[in-house]
């Protein structure tokens, strides 16, 4: 049979780039200062729409949402070692955040307001500073400031989020036991919440019964989450990349072992949307925002929440959020999911968990508009013919006794002049009952999946009754539309250990494993018999992947716990990776451990050069006799005292015992211990003269002597001025 040759989406899109002529500017690239914050259509509609009760509320509100967003970050985890960055935020960083700010302004220290602590956020962890990300990042007396928060970020101490977007993952409330779906996570600032709250309690449960699975449609966004996630280093967390609006049913099995169509206790669906809410961060908004965006967006949005109520558990929560502050993406899309469910799904008030939090409840009535806003409807029949595809009959208000039912009243909507925040949307909602439309028919599924786990040249292809192959469809419980594709994903595969894993028994008597550490939970990406990086993830999520990888793109699952390290000295080839021992340390005997005090913790932390790791000589005598009874490798660094205890990943050579961690995590350990982190302190403002001087400098002496040719002189000058110390962890101990 004759192929139809398929058009080549990219080369189709690069033509069409050519015939449309040169690219037009990137209005993006304008600076922000030269953003005129206006937009008559955005100005006349929500004025139309009466989102501020008086005249006076709506000019506060143009006034704030034109107005730069001020700096917030919260202080991740629940553990002591939150609370005691916190204390030191509270007294050093702010400290040094008035000096800073008296300094920039030119006041007198008493008059410049504190920080203020977001009262809604749980446990006092969130902060609001009042400096936008522009005045940090091109303030120079603000360089300290901006150091922290760099490397505090980067050593997963603390998160920059934007104060709104921290509601959604707070109303819906996850516990460690929980199965939760964030079906748009990318890139993933409220994943890490819902992480962060699924390993609350490491006292009950070592490792969370629960799980998170993060999804996105969009592949280099999950990149993009992966990146954001793994600073959590939670063996609970599965990323996966797929359209939610159709995401599979998964199986898992259960306890007596049988398989079942796997149901969420809590989804979040923090779906796309136009973001008029966040005109305050991304004022290039003011340049592109138009009414039809949001009748664009309303379809996607109301088919991604009507999946994640089908895949969720009855008694479950589902919130619903955007940080658009447009009716038509969020009380239109509710109201309709809310009828089409009829009581199946309930909206519920949530206000009570975030105490504190000014917003409006959510609209009852809102009119449509021509993309101009030059010709208002109030229902579907003033709707011109023309515009009948993009105004659809679902978005116009319910009568008055239907809505009444709904309880719309019930949504948050925060409005940016509330609190001097962004703007932002959320509803939940909970499940009475099965929907009516779910389908859950576990035996259909398994086959499925059984026919997906074919090689692809052994199935047969589905024939039409002229002989063609049929398309597969696109259904939510069923396999995805472009299902034959997922054999040809470039993603590593997922390769569990066996029963009898030799290196797993080696790993096991090293580092004296208890048997509570699921063996078949390691994992490779890799199939060799040399394994590199092992992996560890949790149970269900293992049961997850084993079950569903054929079904739906994985992009990543595991924390990296050991790494292969072998030189001569060493008789173990695997060492410990700091990402993993968060949850290994639960695992791991007392063979591989060293208490140490605060003075030799610091002392092997600030030794950056790998070459000259410290003589097991210069620490405690104490230190120094266990040192003597370890043998070389791998191991780790326990400290406590009476604010938290701290394991650090630590390598005893023949002669020296190191600690092994990144940068990022050796300051953020010293910070916590009250060390002195003045080597750690750059002040890229001077460094930059520096170079500048000295580069200005080489350049005329080169030019004095060579004449003509100063410029690589100049360039070779500046470049070696920005070399940093140990910016990555080094790979073999320092004396092999
Ligand atoms: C508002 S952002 C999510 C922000 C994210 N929750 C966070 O807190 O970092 C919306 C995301 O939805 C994703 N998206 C858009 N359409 C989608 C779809 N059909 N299925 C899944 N994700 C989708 C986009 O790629 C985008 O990353």
């Amino acid at each position: 049979m004759p192929r139809v040759k398929k058009q080549n989406p990219f080369a189709a899109r690069k033509r069409q780039k050519r015939e449309n002529g040169p690219p037009k500017p990137d209005r993006r690239a304008l600076p922000y200062e030269e953003i005129k914050r206006d937009n008559a259509f955005f100005i006349k509609y929500y004025e139309l729409q009466k989102i501020c009760a008086t005249e006076e509320e709506w000019t506060q509100f143009l006034t704030s949402i034109r107005d730069n967003l001020p700096t917030t970050f919260r202080v991740t985890g629940f553990k002591d070692e939150a609370k005691a960055l916190l204390a030191i935020i509270e007294s050093q960083l702010f400290t040094e955040y008035v000096r800073a700010v008296a300094e920039l302004h030119q006041k007198a220290p008493e008059e410049v307001e504190r920080p203020l602590c977001l009262p809604w956020y749980p446990n006092g962890l969130a902060y609001q500073l009042h400096l936008t990300r522009k005045d940090i990042r091109r303030s120079e007396p603000l360089y300290r400031l901006h150091n922290f928060l760099i490397v505090e970020t980067t050593a997963g101490g603390i998160s920059r989020q934007e104060a709104v977007s921290m509601i959604p993952p707070i109303v819906l409330d996850v516990k460690p036991t929980d199965k939760v779906l964030d079906m748009c996570a990318a890139p993933g600032s409220k994943t890490a919440q819902l992480i962060e709250a699924l390993h609350a309690s490491p006292e009950e449960h070592k490792i969370p019964p629960g799980f998170v699975l993060a999804n996105d449609v969009d592949n280099n966004r999950c990149y993009m989450l992966v990146h954001q996630a793994k600073r959590l280093n939670s063996p609970c967390l599965l990323v996966t990349n797929h359209d939610s609006s159709a995401f599979p049913n998964l199986l898992t099995t259960q306890p007596d072992g049988s398989q079942a169509i796997l149901k969420f206790d809590k989804i979040l669906c923090d779906v796309p949307c136009s973001g008029d809410g966040t005109l305050r961060k991304n004022p290039d908004i003011w340049l592109k925002w138009n009414l039809a965006q949001a009748y664009n967006l309303h379809g996607i949005q109301y088919r991604i929440v009507r999946r994640g109520a089908e895949m969720l558990e009855v008694g479950g929560r589902l919130v619903y959020s955007t940080c658009s502050l447009n009716p038509i993406e969020n009380e239109a899309v509710l109201q309709r999911i809310l009828k089409e469910t009829d009581g199946a799904l309930e909206l519920v008030d949530a206000g009570h968990l975030v105490p504190g939090l000014k917003y409006k409840p959510g609209m009852t009535d809102w009119k449509l508009a021509t993309k101009e806003v030059d010709q208002v409807f109030t229902s579907f029949d003033e709707v011109p013919e023309s515009l009948h595809t993009i105004i659809r009959p679902g978005m116009f208000p319910l009568p008055a006794d239907e809505m009444a039912k709904i309880g719309l009243e019930k949504c948050i909507r925060v409005l940016p002049h509330l609190q001097d925040s962004g703007g932002f949307f959320v509803a939940v909602l909970e499940k009475r009952r099965q929907l009516d439309f779910e389908k859950n028919d576990v035996k259909e599924l398994v086959a499925l999946n059984e026919k997906a786990k074919e090689p692809e040249a052994a199935k047969e292809p589905q024939l039409d009754e002229e002989g063609k192959p049929i398309e597969e469809k696109s259904v939510p419980w069923g396999p995805q539309r472009k299902r034959r594709r997922l054999h040809g994903y470039k993603e590593d595969p997922y390769v569990f250990f066996g029963e009898n894993d030799s290196d797993y028994e080696a790993i096991k008597e090293f580092y004296q494993l208890d048997g509570s550490l699921n063996k078949r939970c390691l994992l490779t990406r890799c199939l060799t018999d040399k394994k590199k990086n092992i992996y560890y993830c949790s149970d269900v999520i293992r049961d997850l992947v084993v079950n569903n990888e054929h079904n739906i793109k994985i992009i990543n699952t595991g924390v990296k716990t050991f790494v292969r390290c072998e030189n001569r000295h060493t008789v173990h080839p695997y060492r410990l990776a700091q990402e993993g021992l968060q949850a290994s340390n639960a695992f791991m005997g007392a063979s591989r451990r060293i208490e140490v005090e605060r003075d030799d913790l610091v002392l092997l932390l600030n030794c950056t050069d790998p070459t000259k790791p410290p003589s097991t000589h210069e620490l405690k005598q104490e230190t120094q006799q266990r040192c003597k009874e370890l043998g070389v490798g791998s191991c780790i660094l326990k400290y406590v005292d009476e604010r938290f205890t701290l394991f650090v990943v630590g390598w005893r050579g023949t002669s020296s015992l190191r600690a092994y961690v990144q940068k990022d995590e050796t300051i953020h350990i010293l910070r916590l211990l009250g060390a002195d982190l003045s080597k750690f302190e750059t002040n890229k403002y001077e460094e930059a003269r520096a170079a500048a001087a000295a580069a200005a400098l080489t350049a005329t002496d080169d030019a004095k002597e060579a004449g003509e040719g100063g410029e690589g002189a100049v360039a070779e000058a500046s470049e070696s001025l920005v070399a940093t110390p140990m910016d990555t962890e080094t790979e073999v101990a320092a004396e092999s």
